[in-house]
């Protein structure tokens, strides 16, 4: 297999989602909408004939429940998987626990779009998008990126910012681009790679 395949899928649904809540590394599982999405997440990948070598995680249960979801679906359950806290939400510091609209009331709207979204600003206490790219990355370059590069056909179930810090690398954008950048629950974003990691196509199976 040359195909060098790369699939990221965002949790399905949190607890925490649901309730509006900031969560970063609280470790709230899936709503029962989180299962339905994690499912069809991996029905999606299933009718469009993937299947996988290995397989990346969090640490955090949503991440993980997924994944276990997604490769139930897949037909493969006893696939190689690991699991890392490299790939754990952006740690939301003092705002874990909050409500969003809450603190939109509190610190205003531009200031909770600029911890939520910005590149470098963290949130009082946590981390911003830039210093979780600094934990997710030297990780993908040093143990998912070889496999794929290997021909490993690999699948990653994470989380909004630890993904969207990834997909600031791998699709080259800046600071401003990022900032638009969402990803939903429990949609995939198919990656090839060329033979040097950029990337040789995208496609987003949400849309
Ligand atoms: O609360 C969080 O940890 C994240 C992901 O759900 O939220 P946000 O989209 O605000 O970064």
């Amino acid at each position: 297999m040359s195909d060098r395949l790369l699939v990221l899928v965002r949790h399905g649904q949190s607890d925490w989602n649901l309730k509006n809540l900031f969560t970063g590394w609280k470790d709230p599982d899936l709503t029962e909408l989180g299962v339905t999405e994690a499912k069809a997440a991996g029905q999606k990948l299933k009718a469009q004939g993937f299947t996988f070598d290995v397989a990346f995680t969090s640490a955090l249960t949503r991440a993980q429940h997924t994944l276990d979801l997604m490769l139930t679906e897949l037909g493969q359950t006893g696939l190689k998987t690991y699991k890392n806290l490299a790939l754990n939400e952006r740690d939301y510091g003092d705002l874990s626990g909050l409500n969003k609209d809450d603190a939109r009331k509190k610190w205003g709207e531009e200031q909770v779009l600029i911890w939520r979204r910005s590149y470098d600003v963290p949130p009082p206490g946590g981390e911003s998008l830039k210093d979780t790219l600094a934990r997710t990355l030297p990780y993908y370059v040093q143990e998912i990126l070889p496999c794929v590069l290997r021909g490993e056909r690999t699948l990653v179930a994470a989380h909004g910012n630890s993904l969207r810090a990834l997909i600031m690398v791998l699709e080259k954008l800046t600071p401003e681009q990022i900032l638009k950048r969402e990803l939903g629950t429990g949609a995939p974003v198919v990656y090839r790679l060329n033979a040097d990691a950029t990337v040789a196509s995208v496609v987003d199976l949400a849309k």
